[in-house]
């Protein structure tokens, strides 16, 4: 897909196309589509990060809230996002056996008890070993929104690169 492309979308579909590019947020694409014209992919990952970092430490928080738990209920239910759910099957959340689902619940439950949003992590990166280690190191040492950004960068060159725009 084409940044001139990107660049002449209305606010509507820029919203409709990069909507969940941060889980849940189309607050997001809606404030950086002013800062058109984007020069590249790189430049709209910039500007989404840099509004993420000038946000109050609330809401901040509330960007984490609103991602799922990894094999959490909404993973249970089906009532994941498409995004989510591939990026969940990648990483093994989707075929856990019961031990391994039992260790995520009571890691996720005692990280958000400590933090008070959910364990984020880029599920397309990383191992389902990996994640339960990082689960366990950042229950110690948290760096939540770091994550949130690599998550969207891999969502935005996704749609960016791939030339199906089908929520057009
Ligand atoms: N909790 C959490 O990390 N969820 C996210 N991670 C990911 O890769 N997709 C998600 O929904």
């Amino acid at each position: 897909m084409d940044i001139n492309v990107v660049n002449a979308l209305t606010y509507e579909d820029f919203v409709k196309l990069f909507g969940n590019v941060v889980e849940k947020c189309p607050l997001i694409p809606a404030a950086i589509w002013s800062h058109r014209p984007f020069k590249d992919l790189a430049d709209i990952e910039a500007h989404i990060r840099k509004f993420i970092h000038s946000l109050p430490d609330s809401g901040k928080e509330g960007v984490l809230r609103c991602h799922p738990d990894l094999a959490g209920l909404d993973l249970q239910r089906g009532t994941l996002t498409r995004e989510s759910q591939e990026e969940q099957s990648q990483a093994g959340m989707t075929t856990l056996d019961s031990a391994e689902s039992l260790q995520m619940y009571s890691l996720n439950t005692d990280y958000k008890e400590r933090f008070g949003f959910p364990f984020v992590i880029c599920a397309r990166l990383n191992s389902k070993a990996d994640i339960v280690r990082q689960l366990s190191e950042r229950l110690k040492n948290d760096r939540a929104v770091e994550e949130v950004t690599t998550l969207c960068s891999l969502r935005l060159r996704n749609i960016v690169l791939s030339d199906i725009q089908t929520k057009l």
